[in-house]
């Protein structure tokens, strides 16, 4: 008789843009029990950086230093997932253990189980793990207030890591578990400063793993899928994601004043700006994350991840244009530096 092969579990992590998925994904990377994953990017837009910021990455899969591979989603899931299944089988990859997805800070992520359990070829292979979704303590409440998708996110998870409670006050973090005890009160609660100590057992125990059948999934998948359908969803009809690149070095102080400014104004409407960046007078990639009308502090690492050293920066806006922003960073940089702004151009 066939043994009934061992089920490799495809562990989400979600969150809205900027909560910090890729942030946690590399220290969970880090982590020795981890070392035998394939991961997962998604990125909204077709384009993105989180790739470049996790290690080298060729067109399709790749090694991470970590021992992971790692590969991004450039189309649809399954097609991705049976891609990794064939490679392993083919032994072109190392016999991953696990599956870890980063979705798009957009993406509603409970079709992902559905997308695996109907799926002919991956219910054979796959079984959904452990769904965890962060939460940005800065951005929660107003996230929830204003897009949808932040809801569906927290609905659907098993485990809710609240990051960034180092910016807020205890007040903000109890009214943010106030709400999480109304949307999900049965998933388990973390906060991201006590992850470090727990990073193993990360996506142990996902309710779901043993016991998911393809019918259960629908009954569960159902209203969420309702609520947030992106192609019914006036909320995100009108997202534009875009690329800036820039041909030189930039002024990092003109530039950082300009970001603040633009920030400052129009953070509503500026979902997500993050880059790396080449900067006058320094040799290290300088990396910018700015969250709504938030910039973080710039991270300095010590190489760039490949030969580019263009500077790239990627925006996430409601309605905001690509031209539009060039336009106002070129005027700003010509008027107020003395180092000439270089050529933009975006895609
Ligand atoms: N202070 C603080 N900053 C954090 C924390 N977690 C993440 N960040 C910062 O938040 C910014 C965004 O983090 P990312 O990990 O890139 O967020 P993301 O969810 O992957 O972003 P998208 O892929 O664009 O949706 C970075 O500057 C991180 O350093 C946290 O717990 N505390």
């Amino acid at each position: 008789m066939n043994e009934t092969p061992p089920f490799l579990p495809v562990h989400v992590i979600s969150g809205f843009l900027g909560s910090g998925k890729t942030t946690l994904l590399k220290s969970v990377l880090a982590s020795e029990a981890f070392g035998d994953s394939a991961v997962l990017i998604n990125e909204f837009g077709d384009m993105g950086l989180d790739d470049r910021l996790l290690g080298e990455i060729a067109e399709d899969t790749v090694l991470l230093s970590s021992g992971c591979v790692c590969c991004t989603i450039r189309g649809e899931l399954s097609d991705a997932l049976r891609r990794l299944l064939s490679q392993r089988q083919n032994g072109e990859i190392p016999a991953f253990q696990r599956v870890v997805l980063e979705t798009t800070g957009l993406a509603d992520p409970g079709p992902i189980a559905s997308t695996i359990t109907a799926d002919p070829v991956l219910r054979h292979h796959l079984r959904p793990g452990t769904n965890l979704t962060l939460v940005d303590a800065v951005n929660a409440i107003e996230s929830l207030q204003r897009h949808p998708v932040w809801e569906a996110q927290v609905a659907v998870a098993d485990k809710l890591v609240i990051s960034k409670t180092d910016l807020v006050d205890t007040s903000r973090i109890d009214h943010i578990h106030d709400l999480l005890n109304t949307i999900n009160p049965a998933a388990q609660r973390l906060e991201r400063e006590a992850l470090d100590q727990c990073s193993d057992t990360l996506f142990a125990s996902g309710p779901h793993l043993e016991r998911f059948t393809h019918s259960q999934a629908k009954t569960w998948l159902g209203p969420w899928r309702k609520t947030v359908d992106p192609e019914k969803s006036s909320h995100l009809s009108d997202m534009l994601s875009f690329r800036l690149a820039f041909d030189g070095e930039l002024d990092w102080t003109c530039f950082g004043l300009w970001l603040s400014m633009l920030l400052n104004r129009h953070g509503n409407d500026i979902m997500r700006v993050k880059g790396v960046l080449h900067v006058k007078d320094d040799h290290r990639p300088v990396v910018l994350h700015g969250v709504q009308h938030t910039v973080h502090p710039p991270e300095h690492i010590e190489t760039w991840p490949d030969d580019d050293h263009r500077s790239e920066l990627i925006f996430i806006t409601r309605g905001i244009t690509a031209m539009r922003v060039a336009d106002s960073l070129d005027t700003f940089m010509r008027t107020v530096s003395d180092h000439p702004c270089p050529r933009i151009s975006h895609a």
